[in-house]
């Protein structure tokens, strides 16, 4: 038990450690530990900036567009709107590169547009025996030749492009070159991806012509350039870094390496060590936990590298122990049963959340994969039109379903419908929105409304929504022609799942996130033998359920199969946690 004297000083040390990164001066590295406050420290640095009109800004760089925001809102809700606003950057790297490495150098027309992916346009690749979306191919840059060199990532195609493409007469160098042919006609078109923003973004840095047209705006309009998570660069990010770096530029990195959880998106642990040692010689350490309780802190030392003592909680005396619950994990769906009482593992975790008075409304449950999780079906990326809307349409009628979830539902609504009004036109939506002056608040409404309307999906849907389109008021400059865009074949159900009103989300997609309690779902057998032995420097499996466990603040929950949940408590006892197996 921490005595309040010990918290005193644990947090008076914290702050202490935070204002020092608060004032560190660039280049510099900032290490820091699992709720450290890294973008408490990033925006409240951005704060400190005077009032007056600024020559120069600062750029705040995240992965996410959830790091971004939320950077974003504390500037608005400190009344310094302004911070957000030219000279000022605050966004996703893909964004950042593109804007101010990539942008400038393409042609006005056709205008450049910026792709979250390339699912969000219709790109097949087309011209072999199948069909295939051009976003299944995930694309890869080597920066380690002094030319770049990109390719197709075959060893992560999912398992239904892999058997595809196992099945098809065609050899991968013939799709490679189909791949980077359709590409090409849609670079030419104006449209790119994050994967085409940092692929040029370094080869125009690379160009010395190229790079005295784009490195001297950038060095003056920013005095600084902060990037967070600096654990997730790829090796192509780290040597885009490295040149900005070398070119003068102020950069401040903030990372976290044992959440380093994208080594299959590329990411460079040690790539990201030598840089940040030149950056810092010593780096900046913040080690003040100001997140979870002291029994998390505990928890999530058990999972990371070295052995290293838990980082300090700093504002919690929480002492609830970490509850291990023996389960059994249903073959498919998600259906798992807490073992000894039969019911549905999410409502036993609920009923603990109200013995220990957490709110289950600020708990979350998380996974490694979308399948084990309880709550809506993943939008699975390479479906038929007809099973990605019967998935949207479970997005828009689900009371839990995330922002994110319901702009991806929207899109796939629009694209429908836009296959079957705009049937001729080449392009992603935003160039028919354009060429008809269709504003995008008209078409997600139109969307959402349409997506409303239609029955819950059942095996025979497909003609019950070809008859909706058809019905449909459409929007201006529509030009339907018969039975093009009819979304062909059926749906692929997603079974109704248990209605919880926690959040779901997979571990990858909580980075930055917290809640006052989290359950993570471990259903896998030999899960505590991989605990107990594996090296998080090696295993990044022990890295992810690092990251989901450090999410929590108060409560953590470990559901493991029933016949490894001894070995659990044994192990964790062991490292001095307390645990409750309930
Ligand atoms: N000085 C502080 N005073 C009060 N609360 C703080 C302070 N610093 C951080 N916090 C709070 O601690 C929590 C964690 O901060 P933040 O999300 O910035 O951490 P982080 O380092 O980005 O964590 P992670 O990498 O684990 O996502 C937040 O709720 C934040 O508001």
């Amino acid at each position: 038990m921490t005595t309040p004297e010990q918290t005193t000083l644990a947090r008076a040390a914290a702050e202490a450690q935070q204002k020092a990164a608060m004032a560190v001066t660039a280049p510099a590295y900032v290490s820091a530990c699992p709720g450290a406050g890294k973008t408490y420290v990033i925006t409240s640095r951005h704060l400190q900036s005077p009032w007056r009109l600024l020559r120069q800004g600062r750029a705040l760089i995240s992965f996410t567009r959830v790091a971004r925001d939320q950077m974003a809102r504390r500037c608005r809700q400190a009344g310094r709107a302004d911070l957000v606003q030219a000279p000022h950057f605050i966004g996703t790297l893909d964004s950042f590169l593109w804007e101010f490495l990539v942008k400038p150098r393409r042609a006005a027309n056709p205008a450049p547009r910026l792709l979250e992916s390339w699912a969000s346009i219709k790109a097949p690749v087309e011209g072999m025996d199948r069909e295939i979306s051009l976003h299944r191919f995930p694309m890869a840059v080597d920066p380690s030749q002094k030319e770049a060199c990109e390719s197709v990532a075959w060893d992560k195609l999912d398992y239904d492009t892999r058997q595809l493409i196992e099945a098809s007469a065609y050899s991968r160098k013939a799709w490679e070159e189909k791949i980077f042919e359709t590409r090409k006609s849609w670079c030419d078109q104006g449209y790119f991806t994050g994967h085409e923003a940092r692929f040029l973004a370094l080869w125009n840095l690379r160009n010395a012509k190229a790079a005295a047209g784009l490195v001297p705006p950038l060095r003056s309009r920013f005095s600084e350039v902060i990037v967070d998570e600096a654990q997730d660069c790829s090796a192509a990010d780290l040597a885009i870094l490295q040149l900005l770096h070398a070119a003068g530029l102020p950069l401040i990195l903030v990372g976290d390496p044992d959440q380093a959880i994208y080594a299959w998106r590329g990411a460079e642990p040690q790539a990201l060590r030598s840089f940040s040692a030149q950056l810092s010689p010593t780096p900046h350490q913040l080690t003040g936990n100001w997140r979870s309780s002291p029994v998390i802190c505990r928890l999530a030392a058990t999972l990371r590298t070295g052995q290293r003592p838990p980082d300090t909680s700093v504002v919690r005396d929480d002492d609830i122990p970490v509850l291990l619950l023996p389960t059994q994990f249903a073959n498919s769906g998600s259906r798992h049963l807490h073992a000894p009482t039969g019911a549905g593992i999410v409502d036993f975790f609920r009923t603990l959340t109200e013995e220990y008075a957490v709110p289950a409304k600020d708990c979350l449950v998380t996974a490694y994969k979308y399948a084990t999780l309880p709550a809506i079906s993943r939008e699975k990326p390479n479906t038929s039109a007809i099973t990605s809307l019967a998935w949207a349409h479970a997005a828009a009628h689900s009371p839990g379903a995330s922002g994110d979830d319901l702009t991806r539902a929207c899109a796939i609504a629009v694209r429908v419908l836009f296959g079957y009004w705009y049937p001729g036109e080449t392009g992603g939506p935003d160039s028919i929105m354009a060429a008809h002056r269709l504003s995008a608040g008209q078409v997600n409404r139109t969307a959402f409304a349409f997506l409303h309307s239609l029955p819950p999906p059942h095996k025979e849907w497909g003609p019950q929504v070809w008859q909706a389109m058809k019905a449909w008021p459409a929007l201006p400059g529509a030009a339907p022609q018969g039975g093009k865009g009819r979304p062909a074949g059926k749906p692929t159900v997603s079974r109704p799942q248990a209605a919880t009103d926690m959040r779901t989300n997979i571990i990858h997609q909580l980075k930055g996130d917290e809640a006052d309690g989290v359950l993570l779902l471990l259903p896998d057998a030999g899960s505590v033998q991989r605990w107990a032995t594996s090296d998080p420097v090696t295993d990044e499996v022990l890295r992810v359920w690092y990251v989901a466990v450090t999410r929590a603040r108060r409560l953590a929950a470990i559901a493991v199969p029933e016949e490894e949940t001894d070995a659990l408590a044994q192990l964790l006892t062991g490292r001095q946690v307390p645990v409750r197996v309930a």
